[in-house]
């Protein structure tokens, strides 16, 4: 079975085509050299709108059907910056341990880690994860989170997602 993974960056600057988006690319390419099961990219790139945020997600969750999403921007203290809000609008059940072990491991590179306001949640059976929208941040994040998350998305009755073992070893209790 395909996974359908949704990629979503939130950017005034980007959707309006001021700058290139290059964090929503840079998330495709992890999954691509991470993941070994079969997948497939629903990628968008939306400004920092609530409204349209929620209405993106609520999409690629329900009407796409994707088993994990993943957005880069808006998690930050800035006016604008709405996506944890927007994430933990749809989501049916929160899990703060993603955002507190990015966080953790961002601090490693810049001190300004602890201004994400980074998180992750279950909508249905879709799991959605925020990133933070430096594209360098994209990485950092990713590979500190995804050992956790093909079981997680078995949890939630999703695909059997399975990844390259000499770049991130996938923990499933009792495998
Ligand atoms: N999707 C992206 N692609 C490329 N660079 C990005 C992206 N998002 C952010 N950046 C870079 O990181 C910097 C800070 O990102 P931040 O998310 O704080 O932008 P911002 O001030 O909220 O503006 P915007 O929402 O228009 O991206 C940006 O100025 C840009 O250089
Ligand atoms: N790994 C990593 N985490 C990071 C950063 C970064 O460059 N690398 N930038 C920080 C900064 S400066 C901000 S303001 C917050 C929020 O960024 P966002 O609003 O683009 O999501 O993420 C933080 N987390």
């Amino acid at each position: 079975m395909t996974a359908k993974i949704g990629i979503l960056t939130l950017s005034d600057r980007a959707s309006a085509g001021v700058y290139e988006d290059r964090s929503g690319p840079a998330i495709e390419a992890y999954l691509g050299e991470v993941l070994t099961s079969p997948w497939q990219a629903v990628a968008r790139i939306i400004p920092d709108d609530r409204t349209g945020i929620e209405a993106a997600l609520i999409a690629l969750c329900d009407a796409e059907g994707c088993a994990l999403v993943c957005t880069t921007g808006g998690t930050g203290p800035a006016r604008r910056d709405v996506t944890p809000e927007a994430t933990e609008a749809v989501c049916n059940k929160m899990l703060p341990g993603f955002g507190e072990l990015m966080r953790q491991e961002s601090l490693k590179y810049v001190s300004t880690a602890i201004l994400s306001r980074q998180t992750a949640g279950i909508r249905g059976s879709s799991l959605i994860v925020n990133l933070p929208g430096k594209p360098a941040s994209i990485r950092q994040c990713l590979a500190a989170v995804f050992p956790a998350i093909p079981y997680c998305i078995d949890l939630i009755g999703g695909p059997y997602l399975t990844t390259d073992p000499a770049l991130c070893k996938a923990f499933r209790p009792g495998a």
